[in-house]
């Protein structure tokens, strides 16, 4: 999604959980001074042409492993549902609430980490980034710059979506996904309440 069609999203999105435009755009710049490369290549090549699953992390989704096929994308702390099981997620999209070791071992046998800046993850981006030896790619939902980039998407799993379609995949699966679980807190409920409605742009109806 271009940048112009996403920044109404965007805005709107800033409005209901009452983000700071200001902080999302200092946390984009911080990132990019922590990123001495772009991998976005080997994540493009992960995705054209390919089927791609992406797994977000409801509690359905040990359940539905069996589903997955093509290039295997998990939304944070999904990666660690399917990496005990004895699947390493080619790519991990996360805003590093979710990070662990485990995730910075995975990205040293190769998994592409896609991290995100925002507001309120700046801490964690000071103390993530420099750990993952291997391929890595910024994101922001702010304007995109350099090697910062906007997709589209708001919560780690509908921005892997978005990252999907952007980058050519030819079929996007979705396993994980439970939006109406009943199970989450009230700004994660928003969070889904979001991911329906921007999944639903992209001919997801969940
Ligand atoms: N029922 C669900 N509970 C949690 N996540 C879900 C669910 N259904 C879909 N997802 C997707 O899986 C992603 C990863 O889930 P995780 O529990 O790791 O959340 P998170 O890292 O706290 O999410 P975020 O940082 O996006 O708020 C979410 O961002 C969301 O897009
Ligand atoms: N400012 C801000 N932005 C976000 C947040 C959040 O908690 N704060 N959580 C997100 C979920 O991945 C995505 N973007
Ligand atoms: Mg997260």
């Amino acid at each position: 999604m271009k940048f112009e069609d996403w920044e109404p999203l965007y805005e709107e999105i800033l409005d209901y959980f009452s983000f700071d435009r200001d902080a999302d755009e200092e946390a984009a710049r911080i990132l990019a001074d922590l990123l001495d490369r772009d991998d976005l290549p080997a994540l493009d090549t992960l995705c054209r042409g390919r089927t791609v699953t992406v797994c977000g992390n409801a509690p359905c989704l040990p359940r539905q492993i069996d589903r997955i096929e093509g290039t295997v994308i998990a939304a944070d702390a999904a990666a660690e549902v399917l990496y005990t099981r004895g699947i390493r997620p080619d790519a991990v999209f996360t805003d590093l609430d979710g990070a662990t070791d485990a995730l910075v071992e995975m990205n040293r046998q190769g998994t592409v980490v896609v991290a995100h800046a925002h507001g309120d993850n700046i801490p964690l981006l000071r103390a993530w980034v420099p750990r993952f030896s291997g391929p890595i790619v910024g994101t922001t939902q702010a304007e995109p710059s350099g090697r910062i980039h906007n997709f589209g998407g708001f919560s780690d799993g509908d921005r892997a979506v978005f990252a999907a379609h952007a980058l050519g995949a030819a079929d996007v699966r979705l396993v994980g996904f439970d939006l109406d679980d009943p199970s989450v807190d009230p700004v994660k409920r928003g969070k889904l309440i979001w991911a329906r409605r921007l999944l639903a742009l992209l001919g997801h109806d969940l």
